[in-house]
């Protein structure tokens, strides 16, 4: 059913470099939660604080009622069986066919016999659309085949939480959007929380639920897709419009002089602040039914329309 994860305060650093500091926000359970931010703001660096492979100097991570970062190693070997993680490159072993590394963590984890492994592997290739490519090495696929691949290998063990380092990144737009589709329908399939770092700003707008944004060390903010996407929070409008007017410049941010002289560049012959366009939402696959919880988004995200009609 996926688990909530809640996160309060947490800080990160790396001798005297602060990665991001006090940053709260909780994972609805079963949502599909998007991080963004600039290269170098601690996106990965915050998944891998998640699972316990980082320690924080402050704060909390709750996950089905435990502070994970207070678990000793025995304990936390217990709580990451709840997560299945999709790394940027699949992670696959590359003297491995796709099949003996999908069935790598139920070998690895588990007493199953090789004919409910042999089962479990042939589903999870089908939910990709990876059936035909057991005996392929890593090496003879492409990049989003690979992607497909360890994603497979993500679900193997049915976590419950489910975290995607750039899922997207070295993939053409046509494979990014298959992807998309791909990760849509896994969610209201199986229903797990997700957290998808990415760069991708289309597939920020359309795929998630929620949508958090990491700068200057900071989390700027995180809730619903609609909010996000409809805010004035000049660092968030930047990023989202993918635009080089505002406070995030080359190398990360710029004097308050410059950026107000740009902001109201920007605004002049454009819309009003607040008047941005809520993208559709990227719905779950023909036959594939949504879950419960989008009925109440589509209600919030309908109201945010007419309220944004209204302002206009
Ligand atoms: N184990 C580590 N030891 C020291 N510094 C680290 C470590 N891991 C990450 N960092 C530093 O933390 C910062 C954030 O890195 P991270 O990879 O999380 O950024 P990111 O937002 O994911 O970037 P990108 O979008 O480019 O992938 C970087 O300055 C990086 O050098």
């Amino acid at each position: 059913m996926g688990v909530e994860i809640c996160v309060e305060g947490l800080t990160k650093s790396f001798g005297q470099q602060v990665i991001w500091q006090d940053v709260s926000l909780t994972l609805p359970a079963g949502e599909v939660s998007v991080m963004l931010g600039p290269s170098g703001t601690g996106k990965s660096v915050f998944l891998k604080t998640l699972v316990g492979l980082l320690k924080p100097e402050r704060g909390s991570v709750r996950i089905a009622g435990r502070d994970i970062t207070k678990l000793r190693e025995h304990d936390l070997y217990e709580v990451r069986k709840l997560f299945g993680v999709l790394f940027q490159d699949g992670a696959l072993f590359g003297s491995m066919s796709l099949y003996d590394n999908i069935a790598f963590p139920l070998r690895e984890h588990t007493r199953k016999p090789e004919s409910e492994i042999r089962r479990i592997v042939l589903e999870k290739m089908d939910m990709v659309g990876l059936i035909g490519a057991e005996e392929k090495l890593p090496g003879e696929i492409s990049g989003g085949m690979r992607k497909r691949a360890g994603l497979a290998r993500a679900l193997v063990l049915d976590p419950e939480i489910i975290l995607f380092d750039e899922p997207d990144s070295g993939l053409d737009p046509v494979r990014v959007a298959y992807l998309n589709q791909l990760i849509v329908d896994l969610n209201a399939q199986i229903d797990a929380t997700f957290l998808i770092v990415t760069h991708d700003i289309a597939s920020a707008r359309q795929v998630p639920d929620n949508i958090g944004l990491l700068f200057r060390r900071e989390l700027v903010m995180f809730g619903p897709r609609e909010k996000l996407l409809t805010s004035d929070e000049p660092v968030v409008r930047q990023f989202l419009n993918g635009r080089m007017q505002g406070p995030i410049g080359m190398a990360e941010e710029k004097d308050a002089a410059q950026v107000e002289q740009e902001l109201a560049q920007l605004d002049a012959p454009t819309k009003a602040p607040g008047s941005q366009a809520l993208t559709p939402r990227l719905l779950p696959g023909p036959g594939i039914s949504r879950p419960p919880r989008w009925q109440a988004i589509a209600s919030r995200e309908a109201e945010s329309h007419r309220k944004e009609v209204a302002d206009a």
